[in-house]
């Protein structure tokens, strides 16, 4: 756990930067600070490896204050992503993820084949681990930050705005791949952006920031969505906020039909449904294809679980020929189909609001 207690941080030039800030950031979860320019994300970040000192409370990592803990130490156990990746441009890829292991005292060979296990976590080519940072992608360069900052297995990961640098694409892809990366080695992570959409995808807790270092709310993705704690947050998030609701919200209480048994070819006669229309079965492909009377085929289409979004469930229906999605059960097998009218009492946020 690293908990803030009344933290505030004063600039020598009189800026306040943070002001009196609580907060109680979970072992193993992914926070993210978000709001505007210059409201004291990075700064209360750099606090917690003590990059930057607080003017006055605690910052306490398992109830130990940092204070009292040597930086030199302290920042061992943390791993720092930068904006630009930050990393040292005269260093191969490799001896820059070695970096942190040579701190810690393994000599060359043992750090080389530590930064080679990092770099494979992150997604990156052995190939490319004799190059120069200049000789990659911005994007490649930032999957080195991150292997970096992980080589070590420190329990904490500081991010700032490590994506921001990126095109929109490569940015998705990160992001997706640090999500899948989370799941599996669950670090403490806290991220700095200034995107709530960036907020919204990656964090299990998001904190919003406001002019002056104040926090307005700390809360989940759905409910800074849904109950918004002042019209700062309400402002931040107003675009698109009705859609972006329905990624996280499942699609539990819909009354979905059963379907009809496949024939031994795997062809489901849907015609009941739609005149004419029936779907076949992908085997392993964890699809179906929808076929008309003609033996046109329209697909593949994704099969959706239960425990799908409301959001992958809209784009099943909206993405089928005839406007139907196919449900699966837990070991992948077809056992249902629900339409855009059953999908209805789930989009209607005072139904919402019920469930
Ligand atoms: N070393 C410093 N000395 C004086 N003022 C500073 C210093 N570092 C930051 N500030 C000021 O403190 C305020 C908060 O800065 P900080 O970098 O924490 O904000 P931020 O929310 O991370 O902004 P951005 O999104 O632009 O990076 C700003 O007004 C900034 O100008």
């Amino acid at each position: 756990m690293i908990t803030f207690e009344s933290v505030s941080k004063l600039y020598p030039g009189g800026t306040q930067a943070v002001s009196d800030l609580d907060l109680a950031i979970p072992t193993g979860s992914f926070t993210v600070l978000v709001g505007p320019s210059g409201c004291g994300k990075t700064t209360s970040m750099r606090m917690i490896n003590r990059m930057v000192a607080p003017s006055s409370g605690r910052i306490l990592i398992d109830d130990q204050d940092v204070a009292g803990i040597r930086a030199v130490t302290l920042r061992l156990g943390i791993g720092y992503v930068l904006q630009n990746a930050g990393l040292f441009p005269h260093r191969t890829v490799l001896d820059n993820v070695a970096t942190v292991q040579r701190l810690l005292g393994l000599n060359k060979v043992q750090a080389r084949a530590k930064a080679h296990e990092a770099l494979e976590r992150v997604g990156l080519d052995a190939s490319l681990a004799k190059r120069f940072p200049a000789q990659l992608s911005g994007g490649q360069q930032q999957r080195v930050g991150v292997a970096r900052a992980l080589a070590a297995d420190p329990p904490i990961l500081l991010m700032d705005e490590p994506f921001s640098a990126v095109d929109p694409i490569v940015r998705l892809e990160l992001q997706q791949e640090v999500q899948h990366l989370q799941a599996e080695i669950k670090k403490t992570i806290v991220m700095v952006t200034h995107d709530i959409d960036e907020a919204l995808t990656l964090g299990d807790k998001i904190a919003v920031l406001a002019p002056g270092g104040v926090l307005h709310q700390y809360a989940t993705p759905l409910e800074i969505l849904t109950r918004p704690a002042t019209d700062f947050v309400a402002s931040l998030v107003a675009k698109d906020r009705g859609f972006r609701t329905l990624s996280f919200e499942t699609l539990s209480g819909l009354d979905a039909s059963g379907l009809p048994s496949p024939d031994a070819a795997g062809l489901i006669d849907m015609s009941s449904l739609a005149p004419g229309w029936g779907v076949q079965v992908n085997g392993q492909a964890n699809s179906v294809s929808w076929v008309n009377s003609e033996g046109q085929v329209f697909g593949p289409h994704p099969l959706v679980r239960f425990d799908a979004s409301l959001r992958t469930g809209l784009d099943a229906v909206l993405a089928s020929p005839t406007s139907a999605a196919l449900l699966v059960n837990g070991s992948g097998y077809p056992t249902g189909y629900f339409t855009l009218s059953d999908l209805g009492p789930l989009l209607r946020p005072s139904e919402r609001a019920r469930t």
